[in-house]
């Protein structure tokens, strides 16, 4: 059974709870488990969560789970832009999947409702690479 790890963002919660609710039944559908959560405030603050998953080595690949929707700024796009590339970063550093389950930048909170499924996504990406690079 793959195990994964979820670091989900309190940040937009009613949009990430269902991103939580959809990535743990495709992981079933997959017979995989999430084993772990962290939850954190928001996306900017995933990196230290994911690299605690990684450090305690307990999961095969980590999900990420977050909605940053659009403000009156371009903050939104250092917030998902700096995550994304932390992740990937880990990903390589600790040679397992780390897989981008975060919708946005420069979304609306309907556009957010409609990418729910983007933890489905994570999801799925992440059981694929654990098996393919077996
Ligand atoms: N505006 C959104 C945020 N912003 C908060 C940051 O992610 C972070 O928690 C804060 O800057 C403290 O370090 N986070 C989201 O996940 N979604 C947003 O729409
Ligand atoms: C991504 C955010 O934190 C965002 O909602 C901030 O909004 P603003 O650009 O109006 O400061």
């Amino acid at each position: 059974m793959i195990k994964l790890g979820a670091v989900v963002s309190e940040f937009n919660f009613d949009i990430t709870s269902m991103m939580l609710e959809l990535a743990k039944e495709h992981a079933k559908f997959l017979e995989a488990e999430i084993t772990e959560i962290i939850a954190v405030p928001g996306v900017y603050d995933m990196p230290i969560a994911i690299k605690k998953m990684l450090d305690d080595g307990n999961v095969d690949a980590v999900i990420t789970l977050g909605a940053v929707i659009e403000g009156d700024t371009e903050h939104d796009e250092i917030v998902v832009q700096h995550a994304a590339r932390k992740i990937t970063d880990l990903s390589l550093e600790y040679n397992k999947p780390v897989t981008l389950g975060i919708s946005g930048p420069g979304m609306t909170r309907l556009e957010a409702h409609q990418r729910v499924e983007y933890g489905k996504r994570a999801v799925e990406a992440a059981v694929k690479l654990v098996k393919r690079l077996q």
